[in-house]
């Protein structure tokens, strides 16, 4: 089948999704965004932002906190996204591994996998976002040396202790820049009256120090204009979920393992996601975790590309697959009671999903 077909890895996003072609690279990186008409998905991604305002038209966002939302809505979206991605397409259906949030739930992970089997695919694999961070920044999942990942993105925060082959501890906070975009758009519609769009604010909250110049509607007049806020406005407006993202990190750092603890000081974190550019943000985790904070090199693609990578290791002999394994439930997370999960190397059958089981 591997001559006849594609292998695809997919990023279903909150606010972006990217489709990595193996073979070829990121073939796709679109606002995860669909414009529907009459009940019927008829554009998505960037034609679909295009869109916005247009009478007998609505756009709307599939994702949400990293996972999905509206099934139909997916469903259109990623039909669309797959169809441009798979276009020099081969006789046969795609293998397609999707990452998913390592606290999404089993219902969740059931609508991944079903929304990647409705676009066409013929064998689903679902990959943790942290393992998938961790693999997309170069990080050797099997090395005996403990390393924290956290994958800031729009919606969710993932977070991972990787050691030995395993994930030690993970924590999904269902938190991210939207939720700091929120917060200084509802600043500025309270202090300032004046509307402005969230999707204005994430952008430039990343692009250096100082103030933000934000274009929006004033409250009374209707009539648009611009606010500039300075950098302490800025920073008094987002602490509220820049804190949270810090101390769901923390959360993670506090139950680690003792045995791992010198590995972390050493390794520090690494940071992945667009959450992870949002100003401000490294340096106060550096200074309220005391370890070395590293950003990756891109950290948008580093999702994508480490599902991709994972996908590659699928067809090698399990003896040589030294970061593939299973995932066995071992406890809880310490932080929300959910299940955490350790990648286990050693044996244990793991396919894919297929369309006849
Ligand atoms: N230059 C930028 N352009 C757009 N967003 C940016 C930029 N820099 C930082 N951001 C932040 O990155 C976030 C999007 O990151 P990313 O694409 O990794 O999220 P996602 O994968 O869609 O979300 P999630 O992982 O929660 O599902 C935005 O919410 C915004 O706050």
């Amino acid at each position: 089948m591997g001559m006849l077909s594609r292998d695809i890895a997919v990023d279903l996003g909150t606010a972006n999704t990217r489709v990595y072609v193996l073979g070829k690279g990121m073939v796709l990186d679109e606002p995860s965004l669909v414009a529907v008409e009459d009940d019927k998905v008829v554009a998505a991604g960037s034609e679909a932002q295009r869109m916005v305002g247009c009478a007998a038209v609505s756009v709307e966002h599939p994702m949400r906190n990293g996972t999905i939302a509206e099934f139909g809505l997916a469903d259109g979206m990623l039909r669309q996204f797959m169809t441009r991605a798979n276009r020099w397409g081969r006789i046969a259906p795609p293998r397609v591994a999707v990452a998913v949030p390592s606290g999404a739930t089993a219902v969740e992970r059931r609508a991944a996998q079903d929304v990647a089997f409705q676009a066409g695919a013929r064998a689903v694999y679902l990959v943790e976002v942290p393992v998938a961070a961790a693999l997309g920044c170069g990080l050797t999942i099997g090395d005996a040396r403990a390393a924290l990942i956290a994958d800031i993105g729009a919606g969710s925060t993932d977070i991972a202790i990787i050691s030995a082959g395993g994930v030690v501890l993970a924590h999904t906070a269902r938190i991210g820049g939207e939720d700091v975009d929120r917060a200084i758009a509802s600043y500025v519609r309270s202090e300032r009256a004046m509307l402005v769009g969230e999707l204005a604010v994430g952008k430039q909250l990343a692009d250096g120090p100082g103030g933000l110049e934000l274009h929006g509607r004033w409250k009374a007049t209707g009539l648009p204009g611009t606010v500039e806020l300075s950098a302490e406005e800025v920073r008094a407006a987002a602490t509220e979920p820049i804190m949270a993202i810090v101390t769901a990190v923390r959360a993670v750092l506090e139950n680690c393992p003792p045995e791992l603890s010198g590995d972390l000081m050493d390794r520090g974190v690494a940071l992945t996601g667009g959450g992870s550019l949002l100003r401000g943000l490294a340096d106060l985790l550096r200074k309220e975790t005391e370890i070395p904070v590293q950003i990756a090199d891109d950290p948008f693609s580093a999702v994508v590309v480490g599902t991709a990578r994972h996908m590659k290791g699928l067809d090698t002999p399990r003896r040589k697959r030294r970061s593939r394994g299973s995932l066995v439930p071992v406890g809880r997370d310490p932080v929300n009671g959910s299940f955490v999960r350790r990648l286990d190397v050693g044996g244990g059958k793991r396919g894919p999903a297929s369309r006849e089981r």
